[in-house]
């Protein structure tokens, strides 16, 4: 990637400039990477009446042509897949082998939107069970929405666009994208392949700037028919409020949990709880933030995880060993820190960690945590993980609920009992058995209940949160 571009919003297939550009800087060294533009709210609503024209294009454009974009897309992303990783890491801080595999993933998404835009239909409705629907007969159609506004956040910044422009050009839809300002890059590489997959001029629209300005420009625009969020509970709930009769998919955050029953195996599962906990940093919504094992096992877990914790190698994110790298600023690095001190001064112990190398956050694990403490009860966002010793599997089970999040839980267990039990009471979007919560594959029903969000990803999903159902009723005589 070459030093010090500018970066132009991206309106109707054309770089537009703005009046004022922000220097991005990497995360981890400091230094600059890009200049990027900063839209105003009359450039944002330029973006949305172009998109707004081109409904029609989209919603006229066959389902195998929608195909072969997204299909297009994924092969161009495929032939890039180095760069790609390359500009997610140096704009973030994720390590490369996890940007890699986000690349992976996000080559997938577009796949798996190519592959559902062919398998969008309505059903019958056998009209004469009803004695008023004698005589008619009818189908349900799926009709694209319009105009999605689409907000994304800095901690998946390829893959978590993928799964929105995914659905919502597979379902014959137009965007506008606002992009984390952290992490616009990404959004941009990913314009330049639509482009180059032949979607056409106005169809993906990229408006970057302060989310307030850009963001409330699309959520108040009435010509955005849904909005689809991807952030933090607190700006996502924001938003909401201010969408009115929009169609609005929220994906937030959480505190995620797993639960490690007695009779499991502990060595098998420290590595996914490794990466569950610390990979990108912890900046993961599905993240492993507290653990409850059971007091059989708890001292041998905890000695075994804090090891393999401490022996993580940190540092630049573009060296291909490192596992742990920067936070996203140096303000969420001041935050963390001060809720483990805090949580230290509330009683919590620390095995492994808590203090900074360089500007990068040991992975760090937390003994003798209560849920109402900071590390426990806020999303943490960081490389920090609570243990807590619970003396059965139903205990665990209320200590996980006890949390105003619920994205996904995951339970270790031996028995098909207390898996069921976890199945059946954990409060969440999605319940993981035998793995961490952190567990992800594109194509899967993904979202939250309670403060987490609400509507569903995963690209049939996603479709169906783009799509209006129409009804057609014939009469037969
Ligand atoms: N549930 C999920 O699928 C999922 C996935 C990834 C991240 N997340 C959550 O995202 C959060 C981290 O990402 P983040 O820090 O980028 O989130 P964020 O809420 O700060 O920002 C998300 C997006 O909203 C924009 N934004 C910020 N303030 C705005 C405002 N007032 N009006 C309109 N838009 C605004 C940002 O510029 C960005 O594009 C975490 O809470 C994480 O759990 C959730
Ligand atoms: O940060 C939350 C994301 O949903 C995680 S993932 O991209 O789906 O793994």
């Amino acid at each position: 990637m070459e030093g010090n571009m500018k970066k132009n919003i991206w309106i109707n297939g054309q770089d537009v400039e703005t009046e004022n550009y922000s220097d991005l800087l990497s995360p981890y060294s400091q230094e600059k990477i890009a200049d990027i533009a900063i839209a105003n709210k009359l450039q944002t609503q330029n973006a949305i009446q172009v998109a707004y024209d081109s409904k029609e294009v989209m919603a006229k454009m066959p389902a195998h042509q929608r195909a072969a974009i997204l299909e297009k897309v994924s092969q161009l992303l495929e032939e890039n897949l180095e760069e790609a990783a390359k500009v997610i890491s140096l704009e973030s801080a994720k390590p490369l082998i996890f940007a890699k595999a986000e690349v992976i993933r996000t080559i997938e998404t577009y796949k798996f939107a190519s592959e559902e835009a062919k398998r969008i239909h309505g059903e019958t409705i056998p009209f004469d069970a009803a004695v008023g629907g004698v005589g008619k007969i009818g189908y349900t159609i799926r009709n694209p929405i319009g105009v999605i506004g689409a907000i994304t956040p800095f901690n998946f910044p390829m893959n978590l666009v993928a799964h929105k422009v995914g659905p919502a050009i597979a379902a014959g839809n137009t965007v506008v994208l606002k992009p984390a300002s952290q992490t616009p890059l990404s959004a941009f590489f990913i314009a330049d392949l639509f482009k180059k997959a032949g979607l056409p001029d106005g169809v993906l629209n990229v408006v970057t700037g302060p989310g307030r300005v850009v963001g409330d420009a699309i959520v108040e625009s009435d010509l955005v028919s849904m909005v689809t969020f991807t952030g933090s509970s607190s700006v996502g709930i924001a938003l909401r409020a201010k969408a009115g009769l929009k169609k609005t998919t929220l994906e937030l955050g959480s505190n995620a949990a797993l639960i490690i029953d007695e009779d499991i195996d502990v060595t098998k599962a420290i590595d996914r709880c490794l990466m569950g906990a610390f990979s990108n940093q912890g900046q993961v919504c599905i993240s492993l933030q507290r653990i409850y094992v059971h007091e059989k096992i708890y001292d041998e877990f905890v000695s075994q995880f804090a090891k393999s914790a401490s022996e993580l190698k940190l540092g630049d994110p573009l060296d291909p060993e490192t596992y742990v790298s920067s936070l996203i600023s140096s303000n969420d690095l001041d935050r963390a820190l001060s809720w483990i001190e805090e949580a230290k001064a509330q009683g919590a112990t620390i095995a492994t960690g808590g203090k900074t190398v360089g500007n990068i956050l040991e992975p760090t694990v937390i003994l003798d945590v209560t849920n109402n403490m900071k590390v426990s009860c806020n999303e943490v966002f960081a490389p920090i993980v609570s243990i807590c010793k619970v003396s059965s599997v139903e205990e665990a089970i209320d200590a996980v609920n006890d949390s105003r999040y619920g994205l996904q839980a995951g339970i270790y267990t031996n028995s098909v009992v207390n898996a069921l039990k976890a199945a059946d009471d954990l409060h969440v979007g999605g319940v993981v058995i035998n793995d961490v919560p952190t567990f992800r594959v594109d194509q899967m029903p993904y979202g939250g209940v309670k403060e987490s969000g609400t509507g569903r990803e995963g690209l049939k999903y996603a479709i169906e949160e783009m799509t209006e159902m129409k009804l057609v009723i014939w009469h037969k005589g």
